[in-house]
């Protein structure tokens, strides 16, 4: 397993009172798997992955019943074991890489400045492993790019630019949190494509956060869906799709089009209502407001979590049955 964490909880205290904006995830990723995060805006996917990676505001309050990655039981002491890790077993990539990448530092310089400090590679050697993974994400040219500033790259190259620096330490998981949303969709499908050759090459495992549907479709091996920070479903992309239990998941899928799973031109229902607050604690299923199958038993605390075969769960009151 590449990452195992259990029961994640994080708080974040605000004017109005204690935010519970993680409420109990329970996440795994395989060696070389592709798992998407999916969930509506606020649903709690950044504050998960910024967790994993141990790069949360000092005021949030993190706990985790258990919290393996790459082999190492980070449960006890997540802090220095992730300062260790990162940029090394695992790396991050954010949704902007214009704000991500230094417009007043060489190419050259924001690429090999991390690993000649933790891997401590002279400048030579770190140039070499630059221009290797610039090549890698298709960037021509790559010697001679080292030189120039961010500003001189496009959008699409500067996120290829952002996944190059992710891959300096040879991470074995790599968080990509709305890698393509800033991009124009026909850059947004070479990103993705790119992301999925290097999790072939590499062996990577990919943790990435979308609410778009499409990619998710075009990437993952396992969905989780996450609303109002919990995982209320998991389960193989395919699956999903075909078989949605969770009348959330039934809601997105319904709300977004998926090319080449939703016919063309037909309407898109928007689910009704909006995700609870989350200040103070919520009892009971958090989307029972919004849910058409809503039933008294739905306030029942915990959640019943069914399991459905390997890899699959979904944590409902009456889970949809399977239409066949
Ligand atoms: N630093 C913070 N202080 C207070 N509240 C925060 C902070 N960061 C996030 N939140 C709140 O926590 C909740 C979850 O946020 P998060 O960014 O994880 O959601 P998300 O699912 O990633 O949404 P999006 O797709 O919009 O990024 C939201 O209600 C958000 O307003």
């Amino acid at each position: 397993m590449m990452l195992d964490i259990r029961d994640l909880r994080v708080s974040l205290p605000t004017e109005r009172g204690l935010l519970n904006a993680v409420r109990g995830v329970d996440l795994q990723i395989a060696r070389g798997q592709t798992l998407c995060l999916v969930g509506e805006s606020g649903c709690g996917k950044s504050l998960t992955a910024t967790s994993i990676m141990g790069l949360l505001t000092r005021q949030a309050q993190i706990t985790t019943d258990r919290f393996e990655m790459a082999g190492q039981d980070l449960t006890r002491k997540p802090a220095a074991g992730l300062a260790r890790m990162r940029g090394r077993d695992v790396a991050m990539i954010f949704q902007d890489p214009t704000s991500a990448l230094n417009p007043t530092l060489t190419v050259g310089r924001q690429l090999t400045e991390g690993v000649m400090r933790s891997e401590k590679l002279s400048r030579r050697a770190a140039e070499a492993r630059a221009v290797e993974m610039l090549e890698r994400v298709g960037i021509s040219n790559p010697a001679a790019r080292l030189a120039q500033y961010p500003h001189g790259f496009s959008g699409g190259q500067r996120q290829r630019i952002m996944i190059a620096s992710a891959l300096m330490g040879r991470p074995k998981l790599l968080i990509a949190d709305e890698p393509t949303t800033a991009l124009d969709v026909t850059i947004q499908a070479q990103i993705l494509q790119l992301l999925g050759e290097l999790q072939a090459d590499l062996g990577l495992s990919i943790l990435l956060i979308t609410h778009d549907l499409g990619v998710v479709a075009a990437i993952a091996d396992d969905v989780a869906v996450m609303y109002a920070g919990r995982i209320v479903e998991r389960a193989p992309a395919r699956d999903l799709f075909v078989r949605p239990r969770h009348p959330y998941t039934r809601g997105l899928l319904a709300a977004i089009p998926v090319p080449g799973v939703t016919p063309r031109g037909s309407a898109l229902p928007a689910i009704p209502g909006r995700v609870p607050g989350l200040i103070g604690t919520l009892r009971g299923c958090a989307f029972r407001d919004r849910c058409a199958q809503a039933a008294p038993d739905c306030a029942a605390d915990p959640v019943p979590r069914h399991g459905i075969g390997a890899g699959r769960f979904v944590e409902c009151v009456n889970p949809e049955e399977a239409s066949t």
